[in-house]
């Protein structure tokens, strides 16, 4: 349903997507992962023919982005960068505005929506006493307002609160279940995307460093929580058996990130036959750095964002 072929992207010289090749299947919610500067944006700009690639090429529905736009996009709904709404409006002008740009919708339809993004009540107020999550659903309605078979997001959670992020779980769970949408959104959280993706992709530097279930992301402790007697001797004699990766995190100082192939049991072996006793040894649910230390050997302080020089972009902004 979307392939995304070989494409490559850079700004003024620096790549921000390298050679990334992806591939979302019909009626499957896919998570886009990564921290900030990793080429999230830029891929989904590539998707939405806003940003134009430098090589390779997006195919959507079976058409070419570029080459027949109107076709690839006619049944996509998304939410790029950050929606603008004229705040004095109230959000269902806003809905009605945006509606107008292209097909007709009717009212009662717009009224469906309404319900569906959990607007009902506030739908008549004006845009500028929204909350930033009810701004997000008032962007999830504009959408959906075409009925698409698939919505492409960008950081749809950014900013919400816990409630938010659980109603918006909620939301494209709903779509997904009982409307067979193919929904693909980008994340800079695991947690965010575990309960409602069936596969991700992971971009680190612009380049995919995974795909697959999220079962593979989440097999196995990537890290452990450790209590151990002589600790530092113990973390030297863990590091030259290969099995732990460099640390230092004063916020959470009996955390141990483990390597690749490493699992908690060898860990436990290992401490043991070199006569250490193990007071605690807690596998922790993996998160994104873990599993960027695990996949691509890097430190937070690798993955964290690249200095941003955003220049205007190409396909103009979408308000
Ligand atoms: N219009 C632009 N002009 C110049 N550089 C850009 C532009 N858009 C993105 N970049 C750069 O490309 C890289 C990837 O950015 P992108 O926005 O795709 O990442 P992201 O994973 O979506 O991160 P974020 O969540 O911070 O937006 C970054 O280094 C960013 O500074």
């Amino acid at each position: 349903m979307i392939e995304v072929d070989a494409v490559s992207k850079a700004f003024a010289g620096r790549p921000a997507v390298q050679d990334l090749s992806l591939t979302v299947r019909r009626g499957e919610v896919y998570g886009l992962l990564g921290h900030n500067g990793a080429g999230k944006s830029t891929t989904l700009g590539m998707m939405l023919g806003q940003v134009f690639p430098d090589a390779g090429r997006v195919v959507l529905n079976g058409a070419d982005v570029l080459r027949r736009r109107r076709a690839a996009l006619s049944g996509v709904g998304a939410i790029f960068e950050s929606p603008c709404f004229y705040d004095y409006l109230t959000g269902r002008r806003n809905l009605r505005i945006f509606a107008h740009y292209s097909k007709r919708v009717a009212e009662s339809r717009l009224d469906e929506v309404v319900e569906q993004v959990g607007l009902a009540g506030r739908i008549d107020d004006p845009v500028g006493t929204y909350s930033h999550g009810m701004r997000q659903r008032l962007a999830l309605g504009q959408a959906l307002l075409h009925r698409p078979e698939m919505l492409i997001l960008d950081e749809p959670t950014d900013g919400l609160d816990p409630q938010g992020i659980a109603e918006f779980r909620g939301t494209i769970r709903r779509l997904n279940q009982d409307q067979g949408m193919t929904i693909l959104f980008s994340s800079h959280l695991l947690s965010e995307v575990e309960q409602v993706c069936d596969r991700v992709a992971v971009l680190h530097q612009g380049r995919r460093v995974f795909e697959g279930e999220w079962d593979a992301v989440n097999t196995g402790a990537a890290e452990l929580d450790l209590e151990v007697d002589r600790r530092d001797e113990a973390l030297v004699r863990l590091r030259e058996a290969g099995l732990i990766h460099e640390t230092h995190d004063p916020s959470r100082p009996n955390r141990v990130v483990l390597s690749k192939a490493a699992d908690p049991a060898a860990v436990n072996r290992c401490l043991v036959e070199s006569g250490f006793a193990v007071h605690r040894l807690d596998p922790v649910r993996p998160t994104l750095e873990a599993f960027y230390m695990r996949t691509v050997g890097v430190s937070s302080e690798g993955i964290g964002p690249q200095q941003d020089q955003r220049v205007a972009q190409e396909g103009g902004a979408p308000c």
